[in-house]
C-alpha cells in the first residue's frame, strides 16, 4: 500500500494491472453501486469507461484514483475524466438561432480531508454535503446554433445526453427514468415548429413557455445575479454599470429579434408589453439580403463595417448646401432621410456598394429602434432601457447607434444599456421556469464566471458543437497550428467552414468607429457555487473593489500582457515537468500556452470582453487555463523542495527569536515575513535571482537587506497595538486570520513564526490558504503537513496544532490533551475558496466566512493578496498588509518606490 501513498494518482488503464489498481476499480464499482448507479461488477468493462447504456449514468473511470488513505472504509475516489453527471436543458428556438442553456453538475469530487472535518466541527458549519443546500452546485453553459442547422443542435444535445435530465420530487436535478418521456422547456416559435422533430430524434417533448415571460425572467435573473451584466456603449467606449438590486424596477426591456418588443418590467413576473415595432433584426437581414446578396446575417453586419452611408443616405448637409441646420440642432452630417439619396440619383442598385447599403440599413433600423424605445420610456417615466436580443450581437456600431439615438432624443436624460448575455434571455428564462431548482435565489457572490477554451465562441459567433474532452481540445489546437492559422482570439472550437460563417480569423476591418466583431462580448460558463460567501469583515461590501490595478487603462494592460506572455515559456516548462515531462504533458503544455495566449490577445483587443477586467482576473485566468489542460499543480516539486530546505533551518530561527526581547522579536518576525516573501515564482525578477544562490542564501540575503523605514511602514502603530505602551496594557487579539502566501521560506520561516508569536500571546490563529494551487502558493491541503513538520521543532506550535486537530495523523502519541480545549482552538487551517494568487473577498469559502466571525485581526500577506488585490480594502477589524514588492513598475506606481521595497500597512478597525 505504500505505493499508493507515494503516488496518489494511479492510472487504471495500464496494460498490467497492479493489485492497487484492481482495488481502485473495485472500490469505484462498489461506490457506484452504493449510489444506485450501474455498479454491476460482472458487466462493467475494464476499459476506458463503463460504456453508455441509454439512461444509465455514464462513468469514465480512466485515471481513477483513490484520494487520501486507501485503507479507509469508504475512500474518496477521484474520477478526473468523469464528465458532468447530470444535466438539464432549456431552449429558445428563434427564426435564425437556437439558444441553449444547460446545467451540469459535477460529480462530488471533494476529497476526504480530515482538516475539513475538524474545521467544520470547530466552526459549527453544518455538513458541507451538497444535498444540504437548497440549490445545487454546478455550471450553467450557454451555447447557440443556427436554426437552419438544427441537426447539429440535436446531435449536440444527444452527445451530451442533455435531454435525459429531469427534476425529481425534491426539486433536485436528476436522471429521468428510462421509461419516462423527458420534457424540455422551450420558448420561441421553433418550440412549436420543431416539436415533432425533437420527439422523433430525441424522444423528448417540448414544454412550451411564453416568450415574453421568459425574456423578462431571464433579464431579471441576469441583472440581479451577474455582477458585470449591464453596460453602456457610447462612441466605442464600454462601461459596466453596477445595478442596485433594490433599485432595479421599473425598467424598459427592448428585445430586438426579428421583430422588436418593448416591455415595461415592474418586478419578477410583473410586466407589460407596452409597444413594439415590426422594423427589427428580420428587416435588416431580409432587406439586406435582397439588396446585397449576402448569405448570412453576420456577413451583412461585417459588410457594414466597411461601409459609408453618406453615399446613399440624404444628410442635412445635402439639403442645406453642406451647412448645419443649427437652429434646430442638426449638424450637416445628421441623416435627414435614410436611403434618401437614391431617389435623386440616376443610379441602379448595382451602382451602390453593398457595404454602404448595409451600413445605411443598419443605421436606419438602429436609430428607429432607439428612438421608439426612448419615446416609450418617456411615456412611462422610465430612466433605464435595457436592450437585448440577437440583433445586437455585441456589435459596437449597433450599440453606439442605439445609444446615440436614446441620448439624442432624451437630451442625455435616459441611458441605453446592453446585456452581456443579450442573446440568451429567452433560453435562460425558459430554464428558470423549471420549478424548484432554486436558481432564482442565487446571489451574485455564488456565481463565478469562467472562460474555458471555447467559451469565447458561445457569446460571439455562431458555431457548431463545442468540443468535448481534453484530447479533442488539444487536437483542435494542433490542427490550427498546422494550418498556420494565427489564433488571436477567440479560441477555436470547430473547424473553419463548419460554421458557414467564416469562422475564426482575426477581424479584418478595424478602424474609426466602425469596429468589427472584435467587440463582440463573450459569455463564459457560470459556475454556481452555493458555498461561496461574502467575507463578513469587509467594512463596506458594496463599495469593495478587489483589484488595485484596473486594466481598462490600455498602458497597464499592455504592460501586464507582456509580463504574462514572457513568463509563459517558463511556466509551460514547469507545468510539463510537474507531469513527468511525458509527450502527453508536452502536448497539453503547448495547448495551454496557445489557449492562454489566445485569451490574452482577445483581451488586448477588447479588455471588457469578459466583464470588467483587473489584474487579478488575468492571473486567475492563467491558473484556470492550466487546470483546463489538467495541470493540477505545476510547482509541486519546487514547493516540496523549498519546504524541506526551510524546515531544516527553522529550529535555528526559532532559537534566535526566543533569545530576543519581546519588542525586537516582533520586529524580527515582521521583517522575516517581508524578507521571506521574496520566494515568489510568479515574479520574473525573483526567478532570475533564484539562479544566484540556494534558498537559504537568498533568504539570508533578503533578511540582511531589510532596512527600516520600509516604503510603507506602520510597524510602530502595530507594535503599540500588540505590546501596548507605557500607559496602556496590551490586550491580545481574540482571533487572527493569517492569509498565507507562498510555500517554502515564506510560510515556514515567515508566517509560521509569526503565527507562533500570536498563539503565544493568547490569540487564536487561523491560517487561511488557497483551496487550489496557484503558482507556488501553499494550499490548505498542504498546510497540516507543513505545520506538523514545524511542530516537531516547537512546543507552542505542536500543542496548538494538536488542540486544533491538525496533527491527527502526524503526532499520534500526543493526542491525549487535544480534546480539552474545544471552545478555543489555538490553531486552525481553513481554505479560502479560491485557486488564484489573488483573492476577491466577495467570494470566499463558507469555512473562511465562519472563521471570520470571531476574528479581530486579519493579516494579508504577499503581493497578490495584499497589493494587487485588497490594498485599498477596508475592514471591520484590525488589518495588517505585508508584502515585498517584486515588480519595478508596481513599486513605482503604487508606493513610489523600487523593486524589493516592502509594505507594512496597518489599519485599525474602521
Ligand atoms: C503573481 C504574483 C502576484 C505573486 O506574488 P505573491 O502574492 O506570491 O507575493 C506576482 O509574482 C506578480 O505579480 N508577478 C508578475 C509580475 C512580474 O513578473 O514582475
Ligand atoms: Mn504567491
Amino acid at each position: 500500500m505504500a505505493g499508493l501513498k507515494d503516488d496518489p494518482v494511479l492510472g487504471i488503464n495500464d496494460m498490467i494491472e497492479t493489485r492497487e489498481e484492481t482495488e481502485i476499480k473495485d472500490a469505484v464499482i462498489d461506490k457506484v453501486r452504493e449510489e444506485g448507479g450501474q455498479g454491476d461488477r460482472e458487466m462493467a468493462p475494464m476499459g476506458n469507461s463503463i460504456h453508455r447504456s441509454g439512461s444509465r449514468p455514464q462513468l469514465d473511470l480512466s485515471k481513477a484514483a483513490i484520494q487520501g488513505n486507501s485503507e479507509e472504509r469508504d475512500p474518496t475516489i477521484l474520477l478526473p475524466n468523469q464528465s458532468d453527471d447530470i444535466s438539464h436543458l432549456a431552449l429558445d428556438i428563434g427564426g435564425s438561432l437556437i439558444k441553449l442553456v444547460y446545467f451540469s453538475r459535477h460529480e462530488d469530487r471533494t476529497i476526504n480531508d480530515k482538516r475539513k472535518k475538524t474545521v467544520k466541527e470547530r466552526l459549527g458549519i453544518s455538513n458541507g454535503n451538497r444535498r444540504s443546500y437548497p440549490i445545487l452546485g454546478g455550471r450553467l453553459h450557454f451555447v447557440k446554433f443556427e436554426t437552419r442547422k438544427i441537426n447539429e443542435c440535436l446531435d449536440f444535445i444527444s452527445s451530451k445526453q442533455l435531454h435525459r435530465g429531469g427534476i425529481d420530487t425534491h426539486g433536485w436535478l436528476s436522471e429521468a427514468p428510462a421509461n419516462c418521456s423527458a420534457v424540455i422547456k422551450a420558448t420561441g416559435g421553433g418550440a412549436y415548429k420543431f416539436a415533432d422533430l425533437f420527439k422523433e430524434r430525441l424522444g423528448v417533448s417540448l414544454d412550451k413557455e411564453d416568450e415574453m415571460d421568459c425574456l423578462v425572467a431571464g433579464a431579471n435573473f441576469l441583472l440581479k445575479a451577474i455582477r458585470h451584466e449591464a453596460f453602456t456603449h457610447m462612441e466605442g467606449h464600454k462601461e459596466f454599470v453596477q445595478i442596485d438590486h433594490n433599485d432595479l424596477f421599473p425598467y424598459l426591456l427592448v428585445n430586438i429579434g426579428s421583430g422588436v418588443s418593448m416591455i415595461k418590467v415592474d418586478g419578477d413576473g410583473k410586466f407589460e408589453r407596452v409597444s413594439g415595432t415590426n422594423v427589427g433584426g428580420g428587416t435588416y437581414w431580409g432587406l439586406g439580403r435582397l439588396l446585397t446578396k449576402c448569405k448570412s446575417f453576420d456577413e451583412l453586419l461585417e459588410l457594414s463595417q466597411r461601409g459609408d452611408n453618406r453615399t446613399i443616405d440624404m444628410l442635412v448637409g445635402d439639403i442645406y448646401g453642406g451647412m448645419d441646420y443649427s437652429k434646430i440642432g442638426l449638424s450637416a452630417s445628421t441623416i435627414a432621410s435614410s436611403f434618401g439619396k437614391a431617389i435623386s440619383e440616376k443610379k441602379e442598385l448595382e451602382d451602390y456598394r453593398p457595404e454602404d447599403i448595409s451600413l445605411s440599413l443598419l443605421r436606419m433600423i438602429s436609430y428607429n429602434i432607439g428612438q421608439i424605445s426612448y419615446l416609450n420610456a418617456l411615456r412611462f417615466g422610465l430612466k433605464r432601457i435595457f436592450f437585448g436580443g440577437f440583433f445586437i450581437r455585441g456589435h459596437a456600431y449597433t450599440m453606439d447607434t442605439i445609444s446615440f439615438a436614446v441620448h439624442f432624443w432624451s437630451k442625455g436624460d435616459a441611458q441605453a444599456m446592453f446585456l452581456r448575455h443579450e442573446g440568451f434571455l429567452g433560453a435562460l428564462g425558459a430554464f428558470m421556469s423549471y420549478e424548484k431548482h432554486g436558481l432564482d435565489d442565487l446571489m451574485v457572490h455564488q456565481l463565478v464566471e469562467r472562460f474555458p477554451m471555447g467559451a469565447p465562441y458561445t457569446g460571439g459567433k455562431i458555431h457548431g458543437p463545442p468540443l468535448g474532452d481534453l484530447n479533442e481540445k488539444i487536437s483542435w489546437m494542433e490542427k490550427f497550428v498546422l494550418k498556420g492559422t494565427e489564433i488571436t482570439a477567440p479560441v477555436p472550437m470547430a473547424p473553419p467552414g463548419t460554421t458557414g460563417l467564416g469562422g475564426f480569423e482575426v477581424p479584418s476591418s478595424k478602424g474609426g468607429t466602425l469596429r468589427s466583431d472584435a467587440s463582440a462580448l463573450n459569455v463564459g460558463v457560470l459556475h454556481l457555487v452555493p458555498t461561496l460567501e461574502v467575507f463578513p469583515l469587509l467594512a463596506d461590501p458594496k463599495m469593495y473593489e478587489p483589484n488595485t490595478i484596473d486594466l481598462s487603462d490600455h498602458n497597464e494592460l499592455e504592460y501586464w500582457f507582456t509580463v504574462l506572455s514572457e513568463h509563459l515559456p517558463d511556466l509551460v516548462d514547469k507545468a510539463v515537468a510537474s507531469e513527468g515531462g511525458t509527450d502527453d504533458a508536452k502536448r497539453r503544455g503547448d495547448a495551454f500556452a496557445r489557449v492562454f495566449s489566445a485569451h490574452l490577445a482577445r483581451l488586448m483587443e477588447e479588455p471588457a470582453a469578459y466583464g470588467k477586467l483587473g489584474l487579478a482576473n488575468l492571473l486567475e485566468l492563467r491558473e484556470e487555463c492550466l487546470r483546463e489542460f489538467h495541470f493540477v499543480d505545476a510547482y509541486r516539486s519546487i514547493k516540496q523542495r523549498e519546504n524541506e530546505a526551510s524546515l531544516a533551518v527553522l529550529p535555528d530561527l526559532l532559537m534566535e527569536l526566543d533569545s530576543m526581547t519581546e519588542e525586537t522579536r516582533l520586529l524580527t518576525l515582521i521583517e522575516g515575513v517581508l524578507a521571506a516573501n521574496i520566494f515568489d515564482w510568479g515574479s520574473r525578477a525573483c526567478v532570475d535571482l533564484y539562479h544566484k544562490g540556494t534558498i537559504i542564501e537568498i533568504y539570508r540575503m533578503s533578511r540582511n537587506k531589510m532596512q527600516r523605514p520600509w516604503r510603507v511602514d506602520d510597524f510602530d502603530v502595530f507594535k503599540e497595538r500588540m505590546l501596548g505602551s507605557a500607559d496602556k496594557k496590551p490586550h491580545p487579539h481574540k482571533r487572527a486570520l493569517l492569509f498565507v502566501d507562498n510555500s517554502g521560506a515564506d510560510i515556514v520561516l515567515g508566517m509560521l513564526p509569526l503565527a507562533r508569536e500570536l498563539i503565544r500571546r493568547g490569540t487564536e490563529v487561523v491560517l487561511v490558504a488557497n483551496s487550489l494551487p496557484a503558482l507556488n502558493d501553499a494550499t490548505a491541503m498542504e498546510l497540516p503537513d507543513i505545520v506538523a513538520e514545524a511542530a516537531k521543532h516547537c512546543d507552542i506550535l505542536r500543542r496548538a496544532a494538536e488542540a486544533g486537530g491538525l496533527l491527527v495523523d502526524a503526532m499520534i502519541n500526543t493526542l491525549d490533551g487535544s480534546k480539552e480545549n474545544t471552545s478555543s482552538v489555538p490553531l486552525m487551517v481553513v481554505e479560502n475558496g479560491c485557486g488564484s494568487p489573488c483573492i476577491d473577498l466577495r467570494q470566499v469559502s463558507s469555512e473562511l466566512a465562519a472563521a471570520a466571525k470571531d476574528a479581530d485581526l486579519i493579516i494579508l500577506e504577499g503581493m497578490g493578496r495584499a497589493l494587487h488585490t485588497n490594498f485599498n480594502a477596508r475592514f471591520k477589524c484590525d488589518a495588517l498588509k505585508l508584502a515585498m514588492v517584486k515588480n519595478q513598475r508596481l513599486a513605482e506606481n503604487l508606493i513610489k518606490g523600487n523593486i524589493y521595497d516592502c509594505v507594512c500597512r496597518y489599519e485599525p478597525a474602521s
